[in-house]
């Protein structure tokens, strides 16, 4: 079934135990380095797997009946926000630092993470790599992993049939979701269950769907495209190339500079830890085990709403409407100043700003920022964005009402895809899509790995609240 490769910060009350299994599990992890860059995936999942789950165990152990979180009534009814109720191991996210990726910061993944060239872009391969094992991957574990994913990256023909049926007026999103709904019979993971297989080798076959999903999700995307914007005429896909390049040419682009360009945004767009919408649909929907492609469709329905994914979309929309209100005046602080004002004042939010968890500028803002420092630094709507950092945070601020005014991963992503010719903008969040497989999917294998059951947390009406908190405040009050 499975060729050529088979297939870390707890709150304080955790800091000694970890400290301590950190200490061994580093020098594991140092040793097998230093013996393991051929490692397969498949092997190095074995042993930190069985490593893992007795990790959890022995912090269940010590301090499995303390309180990591708690949660207020406002919470409740504030969507939870920052109530911690779950454990995620392939990202954490630090208000102020952003998103580290297995411990490792965006800037230590461009560095460290192997890329097509020296110095260029870390590949998304890198990174499933990275996200799947903690281990960075030497050149020769990122070929074999890309050989793997291109053995498994042609799309089944019923497939192509059932996405060729669906109306091109239906959101791209809609129809990306429906392409991954399609392939769904191709589940080793329902298949095995259905036959009964034991729960300790599950993670083996959402590993099998995980691959699969993640090799075959470029040319979903593209025939989205194609399908919506170019009346349905297909491109091949050449399987030796990256999944990066893979999806720009079946897109039917042929620059290399936006083949690296994709390369970043599918590494930066990967995971977000695990409370985000679509992260935390993945694993809710995959509790119940509904297979990895019910799953990750499931993520991908929230990926497409506006407060989450679809904000990248918006942003080039508003971007555009800002240019038109413009009416061919140079943008100025004060004249942008007007319109930010203008679009809160008829109701509506500034898309790509402000986080439900982040409190600076996302880092995923601050590289993309760089690379059309180094690109595209004349564009014109990319000089409209670095306008619109210098002041829609002091407009948001003013206004009082965001906890966080500065600029999230959505604020620049469509200037540099519309620079590289994807003008259309209601694609945009099919490739977020793409690369937040990456996370979530590595996400689930834990998920099954850990043996992490069926999510139920307990709801509560606003009739037990007041009856058990109001009332009872009131008598206490007498
Ligand atoms: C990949 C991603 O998902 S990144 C996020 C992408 N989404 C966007 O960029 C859309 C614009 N931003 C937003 O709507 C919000 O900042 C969110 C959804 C990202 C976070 O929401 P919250 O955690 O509820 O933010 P916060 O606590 O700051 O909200 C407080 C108030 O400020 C408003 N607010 C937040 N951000 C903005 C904004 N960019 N423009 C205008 N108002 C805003 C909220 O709507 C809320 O108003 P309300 O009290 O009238 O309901
Ligand atoms: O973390 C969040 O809530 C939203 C976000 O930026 C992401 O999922 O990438």
């Amino acid at each position: 079934m499975y060729s050529r490769v088979g297939v870390q910060s707890l709150s304080c009350a955790f800091s000694y135990v970890w400290k301590q299994q950190r200490q061994v599990l580093n020098n594991v992890s140092a040793r097998s380095l230093q013996s393991s860059s051929n490692a397969s995936l498949k092997e190095i999942l074995e042993q930190k797997i069985g490593e893992m789950r007795e990790e959890v165990a022995q912090v269940r152990h010590a301090v499995g009946n303390q309180v990591l979180g708690t949660c207020t009534v406002d919470q409740a009814y504030g969507g939870m926000r920052s109530v911690k109720a779950m454990t995620y191991e392939t990202s954490l996210l630090d208000p102020n630092e952003g998103i580290r990726f297995r411990g490792y910061s965006i800037p230590e993944c461009q560095k460290l993470l192997p890329g097509i060239k020296q110095g260029g872009e870390p590949l998304p391969e890198s990174l499933l790599f990275l996200l799947l094992t903690g281990e960075i991957p030497s050149v020769q574990q990122v070929t074999a992993l890309r050989e793997e994913l291109s053995s498994r990256a042609q799309l089944p023909d019923r497939v192509k049939k059932t996405l060729n049926s669906v109306s091109p007026s239906l959101h791209p999103m809609a129809q990306f979701s429906i392409g991954i709904l399609a392939m769904q019979s191709d589940s080793v993971f329902a298949r095995e269950y259905a036959r009964g297989a034991p729960k300790n080798k599950w993670w083996e076959y959402c590993l099998e769907d995980s691959l699969t999903l993640i090799a075959r999700l470029p040319q979903v995307a593209a025939i989205v495209y194609r399908n919506t914007y170019y009346q349905g005429k297909q491109l091949e896909a050449d399987l030796k190339l990256d999944m990066s390049a893979r999806l720009t040419k079946m897109m039917g682009f042929q620059n290399p500079e936006f083949d690296e360009l994709m390369r970043l945004y599918l590494t930066i767009h990967a995971d977000h830890e695990g409370g985000n919408v679509s992260a935390h649909s993945v694993r809710l929907v995959g509790s119940a085990l509904s297979d990895p492609f019910l799953s990750f469709s499931a993520g991908m329905n929230g990926l497409a709403g506006p407060l989450h994914g679809l904000a990248n979309q918006n942003v080039l929309t508003w971007l555009l409407q800002v240019k038109e209100k413009l009416g061919g005046q140079a943008p100025t602080k004060e004249n942008l100043t007007k319109i930010c004002w203008d679009t809160l004042n008829s109701g509506n939010v500034i898309p790509g700003f402000g986080h439900a968890v982040l409190r600076r500028t996302d880092p995923r803002y601050m590289c993309q920022r760089e690379f059309a420092l180094k690109h595209l630094p004349n564009d014109e709507i990319f000089q409209l964005v670095s306008l619109l950092y210098e002041v829609v945070p002091k407009v948001l601020s003013e206004q009082g009402k965001v906890s966080n005014p500065w600029p999230n991963v959505d604020a620049h992503s469509g200037t540099l895809l519309r620079y590289y010719g994807v003008k259309e903008m209601t694609f945009y969040t099919v490739l977020f899509g793409v690369s937040r497989a990456l996370g979530t999917l590595s996400s689930l294998v834990w998920d099954r790995a850990l043996g992490l059951p069926i999510e139920r947390p307990k709801s509560v009406t606003t009739r037990w609240i007041k009856e058990n908190l109001v009332h009872k405040a009131a008598s206490e009050a007498k």
